[in-house]
């Protein structure tokens, strides 16, 4: 690389943003308590010294219970808490106010208005708070994703799994590792500018080699993850299936608590996916009920018979029913039975009678329990969804399964919960590959492997650029000297 473009670099990334001062409703629209307006911008102080008269207040991140006036007219708008944060110490990492007025919707209008009359402020725009405390690094892609998950999250598990995020979970490994890249990286270009220079150590590039096995290493434990944060974040799926009329749609209502899926005597009734959502222990589960699994001449029911199969295959967790008043398991169904299916016997009610003891094991059931012997199969319940009977501890077992699954995993720090953090992650580990694979001497191949890998990294957390190894090479080599 030429040493001139270094100074090019350097000055294009001279400070060049004139951002206008924005103001948005960040609470909830509608009636409400409290309503948050927020201000953001180089003239926000305005919003307070044009709208709070008289003493104003500007002592940093206090509450001050104040009345709030037009600008313009003088008119009094409400009365409420007004807040300055001066940046750089605020969400935006911009000057900063806020309004805490009552939730009303004239009120709220009316505060939006009077900033609108200030001289360059204007409405937010989608997420553009957010995307100023990135601009601004108060915030990386990751952290932000956090953010937008813990306002989606509906289960303990995914408020967990979102605030640990939100708070740098992910932005503190990867920018480390990114770090240590390009500290790699600044190593090989100084050797391919300067080779010959005395102050060059030997074994420089050994160090760099240690170091990229050692990352190679970290990142390839960090992807072996059984993908649980993604599962946790977008929901466990569990699939529904077994032969026709073994109950799997009025299992899926007992589970839902409402009539989602058509319930008849009739064989076939159940043709596309119908889909539940739960919240099972914290979890989040996304239960499938899907068509009966036989051979038929309807070419609508084998569609839906197409269907149950591809939602199994997509499925984490499998559960087959099959009703105790059959004994025999059709080809069909027996092909989905494997150590790993959960069983669920079901139409209990029908083949004991009410006041038996619940060891009573039936000729039948015998005969059903031989065959999944005989598939591995492992986990086994008997219910009856007509009574009730066996659905609580077939939930509780659920809950147990789903704990004992994800609970110690999703302690970790740091979770992959996207796919796009994959991608990312199994792209950097091809540059650091493709390094360990050429010779040593081969530096400038070298170099732009790394910098693939560093750049891989970058777009998990939206840092890409490449004048971060300038910051270093300038630190460590002393080129200007
Ligand atoms: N006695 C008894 N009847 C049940 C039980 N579970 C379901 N049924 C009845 O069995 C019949 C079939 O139930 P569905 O839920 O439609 O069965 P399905 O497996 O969804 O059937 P398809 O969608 O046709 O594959 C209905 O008449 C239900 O009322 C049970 O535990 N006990
Ligand atoms: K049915
Ligand atoms: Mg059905």
């Amino acid at each position: 690389m030429q040493r001139s473009s270094f100074i090019t670099k350097i000055a294009k990334r001279t400070w060049v943003r004139s951002y206008s001062t924005i103001y948005a409703l960040s609470s909830a629209p509608g009636k409400a308590g409290v309503a948050v307006i927020r201000v953001s911008g180089p003239q926000a102080k305005k919003a307070l010294t044009e709208t709070v008269r008289g003493t104003t207040p500007l002592e940093p991140r206090q509450a001050y219970f104040r009345r709030i006036r037009h600008p313009v007219t003088n008119m009094l708008l409400d009365r409420g808490l007004v807040f300055w944060f001066p940046g750089p110490n605020s969400f935006t990492g911009e000057d900063s106010v806020e309004f805490h007025v009552h939730g009303g919707n004239a009120v709220v209008k009316s505060v939006l208005e009077a900033l609108g009359s200030l001289d360059q402020f204007r409405l937010a725009e989608q997420g553009e708070f957010s995307k100023r405390a990135f601009d601004n690094d108060k915030l990386d892609l990751t952290e932000i994703e956090g953010l937008a998950d813990l306002l989606n999250a509906e289960t303990e598990a995914q408020r967990q799994l979102a605030l640990r995020q939100a708070e740098g979970g992910l932005r503190k490994p990867y920018e480390e590792w990114r770090n240590k890249i390009i500290q790699c990286m600044a190593v090989t270009e100084a050797v391919i500018d300067f080779g010959e220079d005395e102050h060059i150590e030997d074994g420089v590039l050994d160090q760099v080699l240690d170091n990229v096995i050692e990352l190679r290493d970290a990142i390839q434990y960090h992807l072996n993850d059984s993908r649980v944060g993604e599962i946790v974040r977008s929901g466990v799926r569990v699939a529904i299936v077994g032969p026709p009329n073994a109950g799997k749609s009025t299992l899926l209502n007992l589970l839902a608590k409402r009539e989602a899926a058509i319930v008849s005597d009739t064989p076939g009734t159940t043709r596309d996916i119908v889909e539940v959502t739960l919240n099972l222990g914290g979890y989040p589960v996304v239960i499938s009920d899907t068509a009966g699994l036989r051979k038929s001449n309807d070419n609508i029911e084998m569609e839906g018979v197409k269907r149950a199969m591809s939602r199994m295959d997509l499925a984490d967790i499998k559960i087959c029913l099959l009703p105790l008043t059959q004994n025999e398991i059709d080809p069909i169904v027996q092909q989905v039975l494997d150590p790993d299916t959960f069983v669920i016997l079901t139409k209990q009610d029908l083949v004991t009678t009410p006041n038996c003891s619940n060891n009573t094991t039936t000729l039948l059931e015998k005969s059903i329990l031989d065959q999944l012997q005989k598939k591995g199969v492992q986990k086994i319940w008997t219910l009856s969804c007509k009574t009730g009977q066996g659905v609580d501890r077939f939930l509780n077992d659920m809950i147990d399964v789903l704990k004992s699954t994800f609970d110690d995993a999703l302690a970790s720090p740091a979770l992959i919960t996207q796919a796009r953090h994959r991608q990312h992650l199994q792209d950097c580990l091809v540059g650091l590959e493709n390094y360990l694979a050429l010779p040593q001497d081969e530096v400038v191949l070298g170099a732009e492997e790394l910098r693939y890998a560093a750049n891989a990294l970058g777009r998990i957390t939206g840092r890409v650029d490449v004048e971060d190894v300038l910051d270093v090479l300038f630190s460590q080599f002393c080129i200007g000297k």
